[in-house]
């Protein structure tokens, strides 16, 4: 086995774990501080309940040694009964409201992660992998609601216990109690060598997870392609290295902690051994003020003492790994979306004006710029194409236009109002897009047309369908579930289904992208003349590979590496016999070559 890495030391309680923690009381805890306070009283109550245990003990032992009488005996007995029922009322209902109010923590901070995540650029999804925003919306909550619930509470009542006891312990012999606890230092050594170790290697174990989500997330959704390529053998590889990594981070984390355990028993060994060695030395000396029923007692304290530290030390140890998820937690919590609403700004535009590209520049990262003063103008009411080689930047315009990203420099207007000065959702709701990556929900063909207009009546719905010729397959399917992003349907069901959504949503600019690329000749041409009825009109910006489809588009642009480098109708570029004219009879040969 290869040697772990040295591990750097990682404080137990750093000033962003403190701010975290912070963070979490505020949100999540602080409101149910009247409820918090009911739990620390009936904790109080169950720490009290020991000491007059140990209390009663003595006193009983001092019947049976001295007094002898049975009737005092009986009473002994009935309250040490009433003291530990009394205990037991409270070990039922401390679970109850902390179960309940740790239960409401995950449920509130799940919801707060779902509503910040809709939040989000896209730009956060397309660099995040998958499974490490499933691992932080599911497990990380899941455990750590669980920690701050029950385990703090079990905590706090073993704090309590041990406190309690240990006052009333110093108060009956300050000296045998000293003698006792000569092994705090070590404990202490143990906890901060254990946390230490354990904070590391726990947030490695995290990303790890995460990764092995992510990849088994990747390899189902593309189990078509492992399949035909007959690389399940790679993929196993790929998930066995993640698992492997796995078991062994968590090997560490989980030796580590249970180096706690061993070190505390033997600790509570040293200190039964001292405690019966200076309690008897006591008993035996005339000049202390100690008999048999105090040093029982006493020691029977200490075993009160030690099962309750023995289970704090236990929450110690599993306190860094709580603060890592609570830091991942917050680490989304973080993301600042950057495409929101400005203050100010409006839903009224002119959604039919013209649409202006002025001087954009844009990259996806500082390394590659693709648009370096682009200017554009898609004429209102008209059907504009923009056409250019595969990565030349067409889909990054509707992304722009969209507000999917922002510009780096220059501006976008629609009917002369720049589009960042607009609200986003109203912006969004001014378009309807046929994109290539249709996101089909595993529901009815129905249903997912349905989607974009939730309130649609069904004549809506099925007047869409039929209009993008999907209305047979919705009635041969009736409402079976298409399979997990739509696995069960062809690629050109699914673009009719995106086709219907167009239909159905019936916004005033419509952007198609590739929109009939996975359709047959017959078809695309049925669907070219419902889809000219759609976008009549309307403000229409196409991006296509085959430019047979938008030779009659209103104006062409013909895209470069991010660079415009013609612009025309159909046949005025064919005129110019620049790059459009080449690709056009490139892609005539393509065709005419086919049987
Ligand atoms: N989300 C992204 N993050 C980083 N780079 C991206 C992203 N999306 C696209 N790119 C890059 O930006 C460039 C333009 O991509 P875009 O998708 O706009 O091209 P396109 O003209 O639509 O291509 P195609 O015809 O192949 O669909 C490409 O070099 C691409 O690799």
């Amino acid at each position: 086995m290869s040697k772990p890495p040295k591990l750097k030391r990682a404080p137990l309680y750093s000033e962003r774990d403190k701010d975290n923690l912070r963070w979490l009381w505020t949100r999540y805890l602080r409101q149910k501080a009247p409820w918090l306070f009911v739990v620390l009283g009936m904790i109080l109550v169950q720490g009290v309940v020991y000491q007059q245990f140990l209390s009663m003990t003595e006193s009983g032992l001092r019947v049976i040694f001295e007094s002898g009488s049975v009737a005092d005996l009986v009473q002994v007995c009935i309250v040490v009964f009433v003291l530990f029922a009394v205990r037991g009322l409270m070990s039922y209902l401390v679970p109850r409201v902390t179960i309940w109010i740790s239960n409401d923590a995950i449920f509130q901070m799940r919801r707060d992660l779902i509503d910040h995540m809709m939040r989000l650029d896209l730009a956060y999804f397309e660099r995040t992998k998958s499974g490490e925003i499933i691992q932080r919306l599911v497990t990380q909550t899941q455990s750590l609601g669980v920690f701050v619930g029950q385990a703090t509470a079990n905590a706090v009542r073993d704090a309590v216990t041990v406190i309690i006891v240990s006052g009333y312990l110093i108060w009956k012999n300050p000296i045998l109690f000293a003698t006792a606890v000569v092994v705090l230092p070590f404990i202490i050594w143990v906890m901060n060598y254990v946390s230490d170790r354990v904070k590391i290697t726990q947030g490695e174990a995290e990303t790890a997870l995460g990764e092995y989500m992510n990849g088994i997330e990747e390899t189902t959704a593309g189990m078509r392609t492992v399949k035909i390529a007959g690389q399940e053998g790679v993929e196993t590889d790929r998930l066995m290295k993640g698992t492997r990594s796995i078991r062994d981070l968590m090997n560490r984390v989980q030796i580590t902690q249970a180096l706690t355990m061993p070190s505390i028993d033997l600790s509570s060994a040293f200190v039964y051994v001292l405690v019966i060695g200076g309690g008897g030395y006591m008993v035996l000396s005339p000049q202390f003020d100690m008999d048999g029923a105090g040093i029982i007692t006493f020691l029977l304290g200490m075993v009160m003492v030690f099962d309750p530290a023995r289970l704090l030390a236990m929450f110690f140890g599993a306190l860094p790994s709580n603060l890592v998820l609570l830091d991942r937690i917050r680490r989304l919590h973080d993301e600042v979306p950057s495409i929101t609403d400005k203050p100010g700004a409006t839903s009224e535009f002119d959604t039919r004006g013209d649409i202006v590209l002025e001087d954009v520049h844009f990259s996806y990262s500082e390394d590659q710029p693709l648009f370096h003063g682009l200017d554009m103008t898609f004429k209102g009411g008209q059907v504009s194409a923009i056409v250019g080689s595969t990565g030349s930047g067409k889909t990054t315009i509707l992304s722009l236009l969209t507000r999917l990203y922002d510009t780096k420099a220059g501006r976008i207007t629609i009917g002369g109002q720049p589009i960042d000065q607009l609200k986003v959702q109203a912006l969004r709701g001014a378009y309807s897009v046929v994109a290539q990556d249709i996101v089909i929900f595993n529901n009815s063909i129905w249903e997912n047309i349905r989607y974009v207009k939730p309130e649609a009546s069904e004549e809506e719905v099925w007047q869409a369908a039929e209009k993008a010729e999907i209305a047979d397959v919705i009635r041969a399917r009736g409402g079976a579930p298409v399979g997990p992003k739509g696995a069960q349907l062809s690629g050109g069901q699914k673009q009719r289904i995106a086709i219907a959504r167009a239909f159905l949503s019936d916004a005033p600019i419509i952007l198609l992208d590739e929109a009939t690329s996975a359709l047959d000749q017959a078809t695309e041409a049925r669907i070219k003349s419902a889809l000219d009825r759609l976008t009549k009109g309307k403000t229409c910006i196409v991006v296509a590979h085959r430019l047979s489809s938008i030779a009659d588009a209103d104006r062409i642009y013909v895209l470069e590496a991010g660079q415009l480098v013609e612009e025309g109708r159909h046949d005025q570029l064919l005129k110019q016999n620049r790059l459009y004219a080449q690709l056009y009879s490139a892609q005539k040969q393509g065709y005419d070559k086919k049987p």
